[in-house]
């Protein structure tokens, strides 16, 4: 071989593969960036192994137990460090990362010596295991500073990212609408994983995290299996969709027999979350159904609660939620929808992302360059940088952010 061809075998070996991972407390993510415009040299110069590890997540949608490859939201054509191709999104329960391990060395990754790009809490967790079983450094980066570039980065790639709802205030009629989301800034983000982040971001490198909840997706499906002997998130949303919480919860109208009109309370308005169940009849005439319903509507409205008071408080109208809570559930998405307007009386409103739980792992796709060795962070720790208290960090301003390095390209799959 040729010196200039072992450069740049070297330099292909160093790019691909792509990968960002976001190791969260429920689910994993992982964002595979499949370069599709490989000359016949690079074939060439291409790892035998890095090929099969390409052909088997790109031909799959479905690994082990609980691996899935979310195909509706492949975005091709996309271009990331002068390079063309398919962004594939793929997530399985966190749990089971001892199998992704076993399946990573059964691979060949292990002979791969590799650097991956993690983030999440797991990225410190399972960092040691990473480098014991499968050779793996990870390069460790910010949950919530990754979460924001991926979300500028595929609200850039994507002109359907964003959406709101039309008509929230009526439920039932309520549609799903673009919405125009290139003057991003400031807004108020609230990440709803296991448990929920809320953040005001105020620039591509300027956010503080305001405030968070322990009730979050983790609580609903928690509480909805130990109420209802559901067993997985799907079967919590099916039972949740067809239940009524007005069997569980205590309204208004229960209380004061009608509207509350003094303050605006209309009778249907859930005074008390579960609020019946302490009555005997109430609780033996209730199902499973309604149970979940009830139990989503209950996390939900607090979230929506707490988006909306700090929204408030910082004299922000856009709150964006993300995390994949949301995923396959309208329910939620509309009463947050909803809360947003009503109690703001219009001046608020409820944005929604398609790409939900992926964005911390995109943004961590996004740091992968050649200068991975500063981030191999022996300074990345858990405490917060000087002068910060532990709710507020301001991020540093990154050599290569969504805004300057990746910009929007008219030519991408829209
Ligand atoms: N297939 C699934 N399995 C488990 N939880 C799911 C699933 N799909 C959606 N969820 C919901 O998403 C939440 C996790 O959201 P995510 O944004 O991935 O957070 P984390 O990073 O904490 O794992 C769960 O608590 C649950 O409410
Ligand atoms: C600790 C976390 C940042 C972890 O993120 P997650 O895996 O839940 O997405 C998040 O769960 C959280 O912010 N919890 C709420 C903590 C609180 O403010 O009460």
């Amino acid at each position: 071989m040729q010196d200039d061809e072992i450069v740049f075998c070297h330099q292909l070996g160093r790019a691909m593969p792509w990968f960002g991972m976001d190791i969260g407390g429920t689910l994993t993510k992982l964002v595979y960036f499949e370069p599709k415009d490989i000359t016949p040299d690079e074939q060439d110069c291409e790892a035998g192994i890095l090929r099969n590890i390409r052909r088997y997540l790109t031909k799959n949608s479905a690994y082990g137990k609980t691996g899935h490859r979310d195909t509706h939201l492949q975005m091709d054509n996309v271009e990331i460090r002068k390079r063309r191709g398919s962004l594939h999104f793929i997530r399985f329960q966190t749990t089971d990362m001892g199998n992704f391990l076993s399946l990573a060395k059964q691979k060949g990754m292990a002979e791969l010596v590799t650097t991956v790009c993690a983030t999440g809490g797991g990225a410190f967790k399972f960092e040691k295991d990473f480098r014991d079983q499968v050779n793996m450094k990870l390069a460790k980066f910010d949950e919530l500073d990754t979460l924001i570039k991926g979300i500028l980065f595929a609200d850039m790639h994507n002109v359907t990212e964003c959406y709101y709802y039309e008509n929230a205030r009526e439920i039932i009629k309520t549609e799903k609408r673009a919405f125009n989301f290139s003057q991003p800034f400031p807004f108020i983000l609230v990440n709803v994983g296991s448990g929920v982040s809320i953040l005001a971001v105020y620039g591509p490198d300027n956010y503080k995290r305001i405030s968070g909840t322990s009730l979050g997706g983790g609580t609903f499906l928690g509480l909805c299996c130990l109420l209802t002997g559901c067993t997985t998130f799907e079967e919590a949303i099916q039972l949740a969709t067809k239940g009524d919480n007005r069997k569980v919860d205590k309204l208004v109208k229960d209380i004061y027999g009608g509207d509350y009109n003094r303050f605006g309370l209309t009778g249907d308005l859930v005074a008390s979350s579960f609020g019946q169940m302490h009555i005997n009849d109430k609780r033996s005439s209730v199902s499973r159904e309604d149970l979940a319903n009830a139990t989503l509507v209950t996390i939900t409205n607090n979230i929506g609660s707490i988006a909306r008071m700090c929204a408030l408080n910082e004299k922000i109208d856009k709150v964006v939620f993300v995390g994949n809570f949301l995923r396959v559930n309208p329910i939620s998405m509309k009463l947050l929808a909803y809360a947003m307007e009503f109690w703001s009386n219009g001046t608020m409103k409820g944005l929604f992302l398609e790409h939900e739980g992926y964005f911390g792992a995109l943004g961590c796709l996004l740091q992968f360059n050649g200068e991975l060795a500063a981030a191999l962070n022996e300074s990345l720790d858990h405490s917060p940088p000087p002068n910060t208290t532990p709710q507020q960090c301001v991020a540093e301003p990154s050599k290569e952010t969504a805004s300057s390095a990746d910009k929007p390209n008219d030519s991408t799959t829209r």
